[in-house]
């Protein structure tokens, strides 16, 4: 007999750079009235994400074991369940930010296979993100390395569906990602939104993960099996010291101008020479800004980066970052 509810998990997921931080953020700082455990996991030997959402208390529970949730075996995740469930007078609803490389079946499996997971936990929604200027193409790469499938998984497997960045594309561009993803997912409630600012209602506590439906519209979902492209690595790099600003920015500009297509995510915090603020670097693709966040304080200067992306070269990457330490 269990009095108490079940505790409502909301898995989040999306395509590397779609904008699952940015709406971790906003529901973490936003005013809904709900007290939220975050479970972070980052497909990625150094850890950024932690860096990147804001810090709040004891809220944020990460996974970086340098994996991603759908291939770590999910005890991991069921062992963090269970830690959280001792503490369960402290928050009332669960977001777990998978990967964005990750396949959302593992995750919902576990809310099925586990019986104490089951008994308490609730999987209350799939939610994926979309980026309405990249995802196109990455449902197009449907070869032996493509990450179409992937990218198409996640949509197909949501129950609400945000298409975001819509800052970034015409209104005829969204017409033909939003029927592109309707044709992946015929049932899903679709929303659109620019930094992932949407309405938390429409997310959160909604109830709608349907098991029915999902098995009945793919009966081998339970089984499935999921590995990573093997062309796709994660270079992830650590430096003691201060980073000159201009030779940092010139260097990645050349990086990004030759090796753009392939780099599907890179994100960083540096130290940059005569700056006392911590500042981020976020790219995607072409794409990519600096923005100066919290000073350094006492806090020992260094600069981490991590760039996701096929047929990355350490030692290029290394040496070029190391060439822009301020002397
Ligand atoms: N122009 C624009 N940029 C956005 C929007 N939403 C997020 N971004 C930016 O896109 C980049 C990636 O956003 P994140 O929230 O880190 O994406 P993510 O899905 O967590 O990325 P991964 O952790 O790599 O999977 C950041 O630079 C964001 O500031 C948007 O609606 N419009």
């Amino acid at each position: 007999m269990n009095a108490l509810p079940k505790i409502p998990v909301t898995a989040l997921t999306g395509f590397l750079g779609s904008g699952k931080t940015t709406l971790v953020n906003h529901i973490l700082t936003a005013e809904h009235g709900r007290r939220i455990a975050v479970i972070e996991n980052e497909f990625g030997e150094i850890d950024i994400d932690s860096d990147l959402v804001v810090s709040g208390d004891e809220k944020i529970i990460e996974m970086s074991n340098g994996c991603c949730l759908c291939c770590t075996a999910r005890t991991d995740l069921i062992e963090i369940l269970h830690d959280l469930l001792g503490r369960r007078e402290r928050f009332d609803h669960i977001l777990i930010e998978t990967s964005g490389l990750a396949d959302p079946n593992p995750v919902a499996q576990t809310f099925f296979v586990d019986d104490s997971v089951a008994e308490n936990f609730g999987l209350d929604a799939i939610v994926t993100l979309v980026d309405a200027a990249h995802i196109e193409e990455h449902l197009d790469e449907t070869g032996e390395h493509g990450v179409g499938a992937q990218a198409q998984d996640q949509i197909a497997f949501a129950d609400r569906i945000v298409i975001n960045k819509i800052d970034l594309v015409d209104e005829a561009k969204l017409g033909s990602v939003t029927r592109r993803v309707r044709s992946i997912n015929a049932s899903a409630d679709i929303l659109t939104s620019t930094y992932a600012d949407i309405d938390l209602e429409r997310i959160l506590g909604i109830g709608a993960f349907d098991l029915t439906r999902t098995v009945t519209e793919d009966p081998s979902w339970l089984e499935e099996e999921h590995n990573h492209d093997p062309s796709l690595s994660s270079v992830g790099i650590s430096l003691n010291g201060s980073l000159d600003r201009s030779s940092f920015e010139s260097w990645l500009n050349t990086f990004i101008d030759a090796r753009g297509g392939d780099v599907y995510r890179l994100k960083g915090l540096l130290a940059m020479h005569n700056d006392h603020r911590r500042i981020v670097v976020q790219g995607v693709h072409r794409m990519f800004e600096l923005t100066p966040t919290s000073p350094w304080g006492q806090a020992e200067r260094t600069s981490k980066l991590v760039i996701i992306g096929r047929e990355l070269d350490r030692s290029e990457i290394t040496e070029g970052l190391e060439g822009c330490l301020s002397s």
